[in-house]
């Protein structure tokens, strides 16, 4: 312990601790309780409570709605509004209150409109309320916009995205997600208003009854009465003292912010014109379990009958979807109801911006058109879009149980809470997830949070369901399992699903249609098997697991940008070659690379030697990465490796034979 920051910081604490051990060891102990039981004192403590009590009220009225919106709205001058709550925080006392009597004082800016009003603040209680509020505010205001800066808006977007308007998503996500760091504002503003001094005496006066609260009679107690100015310091000690106690928690816990739940051209070669998989005819199939589920969202607030027990389900909705994003990410998108879209691309590519203009959440990017079924739902705010989004990490309000999240979006629109919450345990059932429907999310591992956020989304009755990597947080065995949940729970879904992934096993195997966009443009949209088959994109390819190398078609053969040369097999009639002179892309899959330790010699003609950079197993076999011009992955059996010798470093021959690469026009 370096003795040089230990020993002022002891001094710090002795000069902190002494005036109040003073106050302890001066205190009248022997006549303290008449003292304290005095009229005089016990009318100011009311006083102070009263005028404390109601400065406090102010501040929250006021205070609230200021704290959220330095938090949450960017408009000019808002550094200055800062400063303007912070300034009563260090302006001295009595200026606060000579200020006060030139903006609300009978003379002051304000004081002839109040008077015609019949209000008169200085010299009254109210003007004591007033005084105390302007000093206090700040502390209510600061510790709240600190708590909501914490609190991450994926949570209150969430809410909106179920169909919350604004008003009901910030009593119902905002302030209880922030409730630490609002009671420990409320506490610390309480207790400045119930200490204030200086602007009160100076704008409200020192009227017994009126604005004598307990502060201002220690200061009169110790001009004729120091034995009785201790003891109501004492008892204003002991005051602060508890409030702070009770906050103690607060403190020492890290802080008063909430918001810390657990751990978000054209349609390119014109696929996407007429994308169809399951269609709607196909959805009807699904009517008795699903028709009931998927009312008009913003329609007249029903009651959900997810089992179909009332037998009068009627043909589900179907929405198919016709959008055109503009901004960052430029895409059209065309697809029928049922149909699930994978969007991938390279970090940056715009994926969640397009998630995020579909929902109207960024002026960064936005919807020209947007058609959800007949409706034209471009102009309307998040919360009657009728989207439901699902963020990375699902987003699951932290305060509401499994169930109480799954019935939010029912809920916000309108439907009665007993059947709110039938129709949640139901999809909670469906998910597999019932049984946890009175948990907290925080008691929830990441693979039940996951399925709860799709239960949640999907019970909010959407015409679109956006998932943002709904897998990426679970390790491999719950992703598998809950890949399997959800693709089956997609099958039922009358609307269109986008899925934003990283995963080339997710976005084949959930998706009908794979949209593939590179900086914030579609390469690709097309089926998967499509996309596996004739990747369009270097990126696409690698992400396939596949050796993808651009280049440029010339006699017969690929000029690759670093200047090797591919000899390609002679084109057949089902694959077209790319005309001479175009940009065209060889993909080859890495087992159709032989690896050897020597120059190989007879038919294969694409040779060239590198150095094994790394090697790393892929299932049963080994992924050798080597490095050559062009870089290439190729696959081998643990017992070829071996026999080959193949470790990191080791020099190595490659060849691919003409027939086994894939050539793409780009
Ligand atoms: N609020 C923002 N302000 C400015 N630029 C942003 C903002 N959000 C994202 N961007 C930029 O927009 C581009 C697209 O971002 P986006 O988050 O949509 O990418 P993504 O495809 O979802 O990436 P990832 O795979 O990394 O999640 C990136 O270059 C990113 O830096």
């Amino acid at each position: 312990m370096p003795w040089a920051l230990a020993l002022p910081g002891v001094v710090a604490v002795v000069f902190l601790l002494l005036p109040l051990a003073g106050v302890l060891a001066g205190a009248p102990w022997r006549t303290l309780p008449d003292r304290l039981t005095a009229p005089a004192v016990t009318e100011a403590l009311g006083l102070s409570l009263a005028v404390s009590g109601w400065a406090l009220l102010l501040s929250l009225v006021l205070g609230v709605p200021l704290a959220w919106l330095l938090a949450r709205v960017e408009f000019p001058g808002k550094a200055l509004v800062r400063c303007l709550v912070m300034l009563p925080m260090v302006l001295p006392p009595t200026v606060a209150g000579v200020a006060l009597l030139e903006g609300y004082g009978r003379r002051g800016l304000l004081g002839p409109w109040l008077d015609g009003l019949g209000v008169t603040l200085p010299f009254s209680t109210a003007g004591a309320v007033v005084s105390s509020a302007f000093v206090s505010m700040p502390f209510l205001v600061i510790s709240l916009e600190g708590a909501l800066a914490g609190l991450h808006r994926r949570y209150e977007e969430t809410a909106l995205s179920l169909g919350a308007g604004p008003l009901r998503t910030f009593f119902t996500v905002t302030v209880p997600m922030v409730a630490p760091g609002l009671v420990a504002g409320a506490a610390l503003s309480w207790a400045r208003a119930l200490g204030e001094f200086g602007a009160t005496i100076t704008f409200a006066g020192n009227l017994p009854g009126t604005t004598q609260t307990l502060p201002l009679q220690v200061y009169l107690l110790l001009q004729n009465d120091p034995d009785g100015a201790v003891a109501v310091s004492l008892l204003l000690l002991v005051v602060a003292t508890a409030v702070l106690v009770a906050l103690r928690g607060r403190w020492l816990g890290g802080g008063a912010g909430g918001g810390h739940a657990r751990r978000p051209d054209r349609a390119g070669d014109g696929a996407g014109a007429v994308p169809h998989t399951r269609g709607a005819a196909d959805t009807a199939d699904t009517a008795n379990t699903a028709a009931a589920e998927y009312r008009e969202p913003a329609g007249p607030a029903e009651h959900p009958d997810p089992a179909g027990k009332t037998g009068t389900a009627q043909p589900p909705a179907a929405w198919p979807l016709t959008a055109e994003v503009a901004g960052y990410t430029r895409v059209r998108l065309d697809a029928s109801p049922g149909t699930t879209i994978a969007v991938v691309g390279p970090n940056g590519a715009g994926k969640t911006t397009l998630l995020r203009a579909l929902l109207g959440l960024t002026p960064r990017a936005w919807t020209d058109s947007l058609r959800l079924g007949a409706l034209d739902v471009g102009e309307l705010p998040v919360h009657r879009r009728g989207i439901a989004w699902v963020p990375q990490d699902g987003a699951l309000f932290p305060h509401l149980t499994a169930l109480s999240n799954t019935a939010y979006g029912l809920r916000a629109q309108g439907v009665g809470k007993r059947h709110a919450r039938v129709a949640a345990q139901e999809w909670l059932d469906r998910l597999g997830v019932g049984h946890l429907a009175h948990r907290r999310p925080g008691q929830l591992s990441g693979g039940q949070a996951q399925r709860v956020a799709l239960a949640r989304a999907l019970a909010a009755r959407p015409r679109l369901l956006l998932l943002d990597e709904p897998l990426a947080a679970l390790d491999q065995t719950t992703r598998a399992r809950v890949r399997h949940a959800l693709r089956s729970h997609l099958a039922d879904f009358p609307g269109v699903c986008l899925i934003v992934t990283h995963d080339p096993v997710e976005a084949v195997s959930l998706a009908d249609r794979v949209l593939v966009l590179e900086d914030g443009l579609p390469v690709q949209y097309a089926e998967p098997a499509e996309v596996a088959r004739h990747p369009r994109s270097p990126w696409v390819a690698r992400m396939l697991g596949r050796n993808a190398w651009p280049g440029t078609v010339r006699g017969g053969g690929l000029e690759l940008s670093d200047g090797a040369r591919l000899v390609l097999a002679e084109p057949g009639d089902d694959s077209p070659a790319p005309a001479e002179g175009s940009p065209a892309l060889a993909v080859v899959g890495p087992e159709a690379v032989s690896v050897h330790r020597e120059r190989p010699s007879g038919s294969p003609r694409n040779v060239w030697e590198g150095t094994v950079r790394e090697l790393t197993a892929h299932g049963g076999r080994l992924r050798v990465l080597v490095d050559a011009a062009p870089e290439v992955v190729a696959e081998v059996t643990a017992a070829a490796a071996a026999e080959l010798g193949l470790a990191e470093g080791a020099r190595v021959w490659l060849s691919v034979k003409a027939t086994e690469i894939t050539v793409v026009g780009l």
